[in-house]
């Protein structure tokens, strides 16, 4: 079912406006306290949001204008968190079969119900154990089997895998794949893997707002936000168009390659590689090159290679130049790309 949300909680400084088509599933990716999980409890009905209005279908879930507000349950969406938060005295089938049953359903209804949902997170011979006794990853296939039982229209998961064994992720992703598809779902996740996988689009949050959103593979190819950027691997210099080349606010000079018309003097961003970067300690004398003064902040082993992180920018080296260069943490140096390498496009 389609959503459109707009809302604002100025508390924590959050104001977004998101719609979601029928059966899209979109990824909310961003840093620590970007404002994902504020959206989804908006959604949900866990939080009143300051002002603006949410609409599932045709249904208002909250105008704060017009004072309606839709109570959590009645909202027709199911939020999945990390902590599966199962009932600790039902097993796992009366765990899921606890929607159809609040819903009206007789009890031998609602456990063939919840027995067909363990089935699809395959997890059917799950069914009399307790919580207490289930792994972290079964747990979590029952939480998702229960959130499905209720049947919602929209569901919410808040980083579902996070609290999850690495080794059953996996797994996991595998399950959430096969009942996502076709479904109106929001998954904030700090997995970019997840976003390929499971969604359909990817809306990425910083500091309370919406800084790009596209499908999936699109913000990975062309970011054009720094979070977007740093989850597909990539450098980003934002700044103002010039000719063929971005004017940064700090005054750096980026020149590029544009595929698409670029307005003069407008928002633009030149994005480009780590391994398009080389790394020097003189400044490159007579360089055609694009050419950026840096301060080394990390070194990060990326196996053969090693990435070399300043405060904006990152290049891989191998490792005999880090030793030939005696890269190390504080170092100046000189970060070089070739404007052949980078890619101009608008903001
Ligand atoms: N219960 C709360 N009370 C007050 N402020 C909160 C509360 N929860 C979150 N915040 C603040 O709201 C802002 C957004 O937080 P939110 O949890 O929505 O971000 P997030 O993107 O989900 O972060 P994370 O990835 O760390 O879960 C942050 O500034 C955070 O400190």
């Amino acid at each position: 079912m389609s959503l459109h949300l707009e809302a604002t909680v100025a508390d924590r400084d959050v104001d977004v406006s998101l719609d979601i088509a029928d059966g899209e599933v979109v990824a909310i990716l961003g840093p620590n306290g970007a404002g994902k999980s504020t959206v989804l409890a908006a959604i949900a009905g866990v939080l009143r949001p300051d002002a603006g209005r949410g609409v599932l279908g045709d249904d208002v879930l909250f105008d704060i204008g017009a004072g309606t507000w839709q109570p959590a349950y009645a909202r027709g969406t199911a939020l999945l968190a990390q902590d599966p938060l199962l009932f600790p005295h039902l097993d796992a089938v009366d765990n899921v079969a606890f929607g159809p049953r609040s819903a009206g359903r007789t009890r031998a209804q609602s456990r063939a119900t919840a027995m067909t949902w363990l089935a699809e997170v395959d997890a059917a011979e799950l069914a009399r154990r307790k919580p207490s006794d289930l792994s972290g990853g079964q747990a979590q296939r029952i939480a998702v089997a229960r959130a499905l039982a209720a049947e919602p229209r929209l569901l919410l998961l808040d980083e579902p895998m996070a609290a999850l064994d690495i080794t059953v992720v996996p797994a996991m992703r595998q399950v959430l794949k096969r009942v996502l598809a076709g479904r109106s779902a929001i998954i904030v996740t700090h997995d970019v893997l997840d976003a390929l996988l499971l969604a359909d689009r990817v809306v990425v949050m910083e500091g309370g707002r919406i800084v790009e959103e596209g499908p999936t593979k699109e913000v990975l190819e062309r970011p054009r936000s720094t979070f977007g950027a740093g989850i597909a691997g990539l450098n980003l210099m934002r700044g103002r168009s010039v000719g063929t080349a971005v004017c940064t606010a700090s005054g750096s000079l980026v020149s590029g390659l544009s595929d698409e018309s670029l307005p003069e003097d407008t928002d633009a961003v030149a994005v480009f590689s780590p391994s398009a970067v080389g790394v020097y300690v003189e400044p490159p004398a007579g360089s055609p090159r694009n050419v950026f003064a840096s301060t080394i902040r990390e070194l990060e082993p990326r196996g053969a290679q090693v990435r070399v992180r300043t405060d904006e920018l990152s290049a891989d080296v191998t490792l005999p130049v880090v030793a030939e260069l005696d890269l190390v943490p504080g170092k100046q140096v000189f970060l070089v790309v070739k404007a052949s390498e980078v890619t101009i496009y608008p903001a």
